[in-house]
């Protein structure tokens, strides 16, 4: 377990990968509100790989996706994707934010998705075929051109999020950055939107990593499970990374891992209660 790369129990991983890594941070410090959030970190990511992104409340997810978008400049070290050092507006980066406000009343499922298409220099987005079929190959991906014609204002939450996610497709990314896309679904459609993702990923050999406050409706997809915890990072396949002696390394503080009935539990020393991996350690809420 762990190597200079921070990297827990994946060398068959190395072994298989000959080209440049989607994702390659090399001792990088990011910083928040003059605050280190992220301190001295190294991990790479193969392309092609599905990862989910865990930590507490505060523990830096949001501030590592800022950070690959190139939107918070590093304090020290290099933060590369796909081989080049990170920069704004890099189209084969897609993200999807957390805060995600509702937009547009009776605007179309099409026209929403329609509108965040970049690189229009002349007129509106969907009025050039290439336009219109980006769009449609978005809306295909998802499973929603049944909503194409639909307010946004009258969907669901679900069906709001699967627009939301074809938004992110529509440049063909390389690499999708989500964040917390299963927040405030339940556990059924946690489960059907973590499976649509993932197999998203391997149909377009796309890297995704997707943050999360619940591991369990990723387990069984993901390659790689990244820990966020103290300003330090640990990477590593599920069964490396989820144990008791990893987190509580990562945590500096007695962590108990338990599975139970299929699932898998983060459990703060003394706690009694099992809490969910964001509430390890307190439940301590920074954002
Ligand atoms: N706009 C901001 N200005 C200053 N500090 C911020 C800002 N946003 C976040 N922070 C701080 O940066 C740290 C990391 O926050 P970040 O949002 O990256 O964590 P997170 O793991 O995504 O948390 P959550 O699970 O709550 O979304 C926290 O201490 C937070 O208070």
């Amino acid at each position: 377990m762990g190597s200079a790369h921070g990297d827990a129990g994946s060398a068959g991983v190395w072994a298989r990968t000959v080209s440049v890594p989607a994702l390659d941070l090399s001792h990088v410090t990011l910083a928040r509100g003059g605050r280190i959030v992220l301190n001295d970190v190294s991990f790479s990511v193969p392309k092609g790989s599905f990862v989910g992104v865990l930590g507490a409340n505060g523990a830096g997810k949001t501030t590592l996706f800022r950070g690959l978008l190139g939107l918070e400049p590093a304090r020290q070290g290099v933060l590369c994707v796909n081989g080049a050092p990170v920069k704004r507006g890099n189209s084969t980066v897609g993200y999807m934010p957390q805060m995600r406000k509702l937009i547009g009343g009776q605007l179309s499922g099409w026209s929403m998705v329609a509108a965040a298409r970049r690189g229009q220099h002349w007129g509106l987005p969907w009025c050039g075929r290439k336009g219109r079929e980006a769009v449609q190959a978005a809306l295909e991906a998802v499973d929603a051109l049944d909503l194409a014609r639909k307010p946004v204002a009258v969907l669901s939450g679900g069906q709001r999020q699967r627009l939301l996610l074809a938004q992110t497709l529509l440049d063909d990314p390389s690499l999708l950055l989500l964040d917390e896309p299963l927040a405030s679904l339940d556990p059924a459609r946690m489960r059907e939107t973590a499976v649509r993702i993932h197999t998203l990923s391997r149909s377009r050999n796309m890297t995704v990593l997707m943050s999360a406050h619940d591991i369990n409706p990723l387990l069984g997809l993901m390659d790689h499970v990244l820990y966020l915890a103290r300003g330090k990072a640990l990477l590593g396949k599920v069964e490396d990374v989820l144990t008791t002696e990893a987190l509580t390394a990562l945590y500096g503080a007695p962590v108990d891992v338990v599975r139970a009935g299929g699932r898998v539990f983060v459990v703060a020393e003394g706690g009694g209660a099992i809490l969910q991996p964001h509430d390890c350690l307190g439940g301590h809420a920074h954002a």
